[in-house]
């Protein structure tokens, strides 16, 4: 049956933290703040980058709320989508989407990072076309966890069955608030243990993602 696979993009198809990493510290530096270790930076990843620019903030002894907190967001976002290096896809994701597109699903990414960043990485790895909708965390009113970005992908993409995978505390609160199974890749950016989010399926190869989706049990 035609599933609506719906993805998360940054600690699910992509480890960009090396990249999320360079541009937070390009900017830290050009500000005059000391850089941060790329484990910080990766734990600020997730809420997207009002969260991000919060955290670089107050890790670097500022007001987060302050003015610097916009003018950081929007000058950060314009180094985010030049920053093509230290982006790659985790194993097995090239084939995995490949194989989900030739047995008929549909794919979606709904990602907090901007919509600019996110589209510009998704062409350089040159997966973009595989792509029906994408969805950035600057696209709608609200981003994930509210769970608007997943009914507006699954009702885009036409409809039924629907699974969403992520990495993510975030993407399993998402996943709930939305009502849909929840398929987590358990090697991204999560803090919690595995049996402390809440999932439907969790996996740790993407060889193993075609499989779960054409044995997904739908219900009635
Ligand atoms: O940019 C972020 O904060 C995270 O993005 P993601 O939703 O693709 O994990
Ligand atoms: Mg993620």
């Amino acid at each position: 049956m035609m599933t609506a696979v719906i993805f998360d993009l940054d600690g699910t198809l992509i480890d960009s933290a090396p990249a999320i990493h360079a541009v937070s510290n390009a900017e830290l530096v050009a500000r005059g703040f000391a850089p941060l270790t790329l484990d910080q930076v990766r734990s600020f990843v997730g809420r997207g980058v009002p969260h991000l620019v919060r955290c670089l903030l107050e890790t670097s002894g500022e007001n987060a709320d302050g003015p610097l907190h916009g003018e950081i967001c929007a000058t950060l976002i314009e180094r985010y989508e030049t920053q093509l290096e230290g982006n790659h896809f985790y194993p097995g994701v090239r084939a995995a989407l490949d194989q989900l597109r030739d047995h008929g699903h549909r794919l979606a990414i709904c990602t907090n990072k901007p919509y600019g960043p996110a589209e510009a990485v998704l062409f350089h790895l040159g997966i973009l076309d595989l792509f029906d909708v994408v969805i950035g965390g600057d696209s709608l009113p609200t981003r994930k966890p509210e769970p608007a970005m997943l009914h507006a992908a699954h009702e885009r993409l036409g409809g039924g069955p629907m699974i969403y995978v992520g990495d993510s505390e975030i993407d399993a609160e998402t996943a709930a608030n939305a009502g849909a199974p929840f398929a987590l890749y358990t090697e991204g950016y999560r803090k919690s243990d595995v049996h402390d989010l809440r999932h439907q399926v969790a996996f740790s190869e993407f060889e193993m993602l075609p499989a779960i989706v054409a044995n997904w049990h739908w219900g009635a």
